[in-house]
């Protein structure tokens, strides 16, 4: 069931128009990822989810409200991840917890919540002493310190290092399984790939595909290579004649096809006709990297 739904969604920054007709529904209980290019109009279109801006056209429903007449009561419901910088220097962490569950209704218990994301023995610690791994669960924690069902995650990870950043994925897979919908806004191929159920693709506006990120990657047709080399002799027209084959080479023992559809099963099939055993195999397929250009034309930016 959808718990976010967009329609037709525009947005002006005086003569520029930042969001261009978007549209995409979000289920419940889904991490939906919004991924593109810097300018895309991602924030935008998150900040009119969230109701911090007001839409020039279309509308938006979150569980059901109007994110702009329904502000109050979308608080409670939608929890917001702080950008870095807004909390001040010398808050400690309790303190800041403590502060934010006070604007809710039916806060969770913050001394959990900060067990649950690793911050347990830090309640004391100013918050310009944490490392940056730790200001982003202390702000994954404000986000959700209200129990909303959908929690807005923008630019989790820019800035860790890969340890941080694996380490927070886990934790947005957790909150995810706690039962809060999670929408990601990322410019990371490889967070997006690995993280999110459903992707919306924003370019200059508008929104160019919304599949699963395999949904995105085999829409492609992209050529693939599979690599091995075969234990007992093998003629290489044989695998010239399959259809999904475009090319074989063959590079000393080992033999180098390329082609497209299901390349795979139908060379592993012919080896297994032909009583050939396969040594090394390797696949080598296109990747979200190569679906982000193939529908923006830009390369994705790290
Ligand atoms: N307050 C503003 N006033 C004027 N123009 C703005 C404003 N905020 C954003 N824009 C412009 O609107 C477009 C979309 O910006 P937005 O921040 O939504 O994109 P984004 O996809 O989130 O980009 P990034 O990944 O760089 O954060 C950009 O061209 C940006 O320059």
């Amino acid at each position: 069931m959808a718990i976010i739904e967009v329609v037709d969604l525009v947005k002006r920054y005086d003569e520029k128009v930042a969001v261009d007709g978007v549209s995409f529904t979000v289920d419940e209980g889904e991490i939906f990822g919004i991924l593109g290019p810097n300018g895309a109009g991602k924030t935008t279109t998150v900040e009119c989810v969230e109701g911090l801006r007001s839409p020039d056209g279309g509308t938006i429903r979150v569980d059901g409200l109007d994110p702009r007449r329904d502000r109050a009561e979308l608080r409670t419901r939608l929890g917001v991840q702080l950008q870095q910088g807004e909390l001040p220097d010398r808050i400690r962490v309790g303190e800041a917890l403590d502060l934010y569950a006070s604007f809710h209704r039916d806060p969770a218990d913050w001394r959990e919540l900060l067990d649950r994301l690793g911050l347990g023995d830090r309640l004391r610690t100013e918050y310009r002493h944490l490392s940056g791994g730790q200001k982003q669960r202390v702000s994954i924690a404000l986000a959700l310190v209200g129990r909303p069902r959908v929690a807005v995650l923008d630019e989790l990870t820019t800035g860790l290092d890969p340890q941080a950043r694996r380490d927070t994925w886990e934790l947005v897979e957790q909150v995810r399984d706690s039962g809060v919908t999670v929408v990601l806004v990322t410019h990371f191929m490889e967070e997006a790939e690995r993280l999110c159920d459903r992707l919306a693709v924003i370019d200059a506006g508008r929104v160019v595909a919304v599949d699963t990120p395999d949904g995105l990657v085999s829409g492609l047709d992209a050529q693939q290579t599979v690599r091995f080399r075969p234990t007992s002799p093998l003629d290489p027209d044989l695998l010239r004649d399959l259809p999904e084959v475009s090319a074989v080479e063959q590079r000393g023992s080992r033999f180098v096809v390329t082609g497209k559809g299901d390349l795979l099963h139908a060379v592993t099939s012919l080896l297994a006709r032909n009583h050939v055993v396969a040594a090394d195999l390797r696949v080598e397929q296109a990747g979200l990297d190569e679906a982000f250009i193939h529908l923006t034309g830009r390369t994705p930016s790290e």
